[in-house]
């Protein structure tokens, strides 16, 4: 993060009146008349208020947001939008504007105190499991060829132009969604991409806006907690591909739930196959035709075949196939999004490091490692972070990991059983063990990894993550690589229920600034 982003809220937010917005959503109103009543804001969360805001109070999982209307307008909220049950806890003086759904609302509200901002600049929302962050990145890079100045929002922060502040989810609640893109219209942004999580998607994060062009990675087995099943998960994430929420789409079709959103999409879509020799690549709209991994030592080269049968060669600036399939994805919605092939092409393959994704920390050279972060913290994601990093290591593959707390302990010596069978030398350490006793974890994994290696040769373990860093720096030699996985960017670890900062990267660079001064 380079500088703090300051205010998320825009600086001269238009002055609107209560009724006006009762009259154009068409709200039934309570409490007092609404007459005079101007508000400049819009917020969910009681501790976000700011004076002059309308709070809307919405009913939650744990608990319903009226009960905070107090708080609220203590703060300075000058109206509250609710639903029938929260209106009684609403204090008798303040104007109440009542709907059916005030979740549904809260986008619509805010894009229509702010004047639609969306429409003022170029917007793209990118939804899947996998590789939403990294096509993010990768199609702002395009974004910013074309543009003087952009803006990225997603689990690794909001940024608009070179400002940046740490992210609180992978994609902010309604009117702080709208609130953004009017900071970011505000400072000169052309266009603004952002994540959609399935979590948005059923809670009408991303109402009130409709983005130019939608992408979809793909969907495999998660959140299901939250969805119910995995009929219900694509059902949510189907949600963005709405004639009101985008204008066109752009969908992977590698798998069969691409193939079948790409089938029944309401709005237009291109679909794009992105695995050599994937089922469907030959009817798709655009398809990876060739793909060389880990040639030249970073990313991947790879053609791809537009609409019209020409071929583009192009580049992954990271590695991995699935970096591939992400950065195929970025340059169509790129240049769905009006920026030219080539300029969408160029810029893919030139895009800066993403924090925590495959991030190259340091790089090898002067008889140090590759030394590698990676966000990697599910068996697939393991197994496909090991495989993208071999063809790039001469050497041996030192892998530092863990597992988390009060989570999937199943997971624990599966991901043992992985890293014994894709790394060569493993230091074992914590990842964010929660309440429960790191040892305890550490062991389950080290049981999974006995299963591939009874003798645990070149297998360590230490209880500090850092240690484990500064451990595995020992142990390598100039031709391996070593990655870290499982935190990525994150800039905490919590234990015993206390969040620490920290973070991998910071260690890998102190480490190497220690080292270059006991050299110089
Ligand atoms: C399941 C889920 O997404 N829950 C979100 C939801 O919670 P909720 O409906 O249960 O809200 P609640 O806590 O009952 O509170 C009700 C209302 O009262 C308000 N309130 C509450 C307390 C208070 O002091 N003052 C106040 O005004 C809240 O802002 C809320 O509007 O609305 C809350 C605020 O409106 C969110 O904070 C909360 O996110 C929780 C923290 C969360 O963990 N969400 C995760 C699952 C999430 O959204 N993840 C996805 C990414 C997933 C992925 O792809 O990995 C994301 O987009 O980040
Ligand atoms: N297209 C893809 N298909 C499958 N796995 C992928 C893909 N892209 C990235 N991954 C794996 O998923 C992990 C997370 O990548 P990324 O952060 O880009 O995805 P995400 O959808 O934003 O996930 P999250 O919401 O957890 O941040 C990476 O460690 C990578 O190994």
């Amino acid at each position: 993060m380079t500088s703090p982003l300051g205010r998320l809220r825009p600086e001269r937010p238009p002055v609107r009146r209560v009724d006006d917005l009762a009259a154009a959503l068409d709200l039934r109103t309570a409490g007092p008349a609404t007459t005079d009543r101007t508000f400049t804001g819009v917020t969910m969360s009681s501790s976000e208020v700011e004076p002059g805001d309308l709070f809307v109070a919405v009913p939650g999982l744990k608990v319903h947001g009226a009960r905070f209307a107090a708080d609220a307008v203590a703060r300075g909220a000058v109206a509250v939008l609710t639903d029938a049950d929260g209106v009684a806890s609403v204090p008798r003086d303040v104007p109440v504007l009542v709907a059916d759904d005030p979740r549904a609302l809260a986008g619509p509200v805010a894009a229509w105190a702010l004047g639609d901002p969306a429409s003022r600049l170029v917007t793209i929302g990118v939804t899947g499991t996998n590789g939403k962050t990294t096509t993010t990145y990768f199609v702002d890079a395009a974004m910013r060829a074309h543009h003087a100045r952009t803006a990225v929002l997603g689990t690794v922060e909001l940024r608009i132009g070179e400002d940046a502040v740490e992210s609180p989810r992978t994609t902010v609640e309604a009117p702080v969604l709208q609130a953004l893109l009017a900071v970011a219209h505000e400072r000169g942004a052309g266009a603004l991409t952002t994540e959609v999580s399935s979590h948005a998607l059923a809670l009408g994060r991303v109402r009130g806006l409709r983005f130019d062009v939608v992408g979809f990675t793909n969907l495999q087995r998660d959140h299901l907690d939250f969805h119910g099943d995995m009929e219900g998960y694509f059902r949510d994430k189907s949600r963005l591909f709405a004639a009101d929420q985008a204008r066109r789409g752009v969908v992977v079709v590698d798998d069969v739930w691409g193939r079948r959103l790409a089938a029944e999409s309401p709005i237009p879509v291109e679909t794009v196959s992105t695995h050599v020799g994937a089922p469907d690549g030959d009817d798709a709209d655009w398809a990876v035709v060739e793909a060389d991994i880990g040639l030249d030592g970073v990313g991947s080269r790879f053609v791809l075949r537009g609409p019209d049968g020409a071929r583009h060669e192009a580049h992954s600036p990271l590695p991995g196939l699935v970096n591939v399939s992400n950065a195929a994805l970025a340059i169509v919605l790129a240049h769905a999004a009006g920026v030219p092939l080539p300029t969408a092409v160029d810029a893919v393959a030139g895009a800066h490091a993403i924090p925590g994704r495959m991030e190259r920390v340091v790089e090898r050279g002067d008889g140090w490692p590759l030394c590698l972060v990676d966000y990697a913290h599910t068996p697939d994601a393991l197994v496909l972070a090991l495989e993208a990093v071999r063809p790039i290591t001469p050497g041996r593959l030192v892998l530092v990991y863990g597992s988390d707390g009060d989570r999937d302990r199943g997971k624990r010596p599966i991901m043992g059983q992985i890293g014994a069978r894709l790394a060569d030398v493993l230091v074992v350490t914590d990842e964010n063990p929660r309440s429960e006793d790191p040892a305890s974890i550490r062991a389950a994994i080290l049981a999974g990894v006995r299963d591939v290696r009874p003798d645990l040769a070149d297998v360590h373990e230490a209880s500090s993550r850092a240690q484990a860093i500064r451990d595995a720096l020992r142990l390598a030699g100039p031709d391996d690589t070593v990655i870290v996985t499982g935190k990525g960017h994150e800039p905490t670890q919590e234990i015993a229920g206390v969040f620490h900062r920290y973070n991998d990267r910071d260690v890998f660079l102190a480490a190497h600034a220690e080292g270059r001064e006991q050299h110089a």
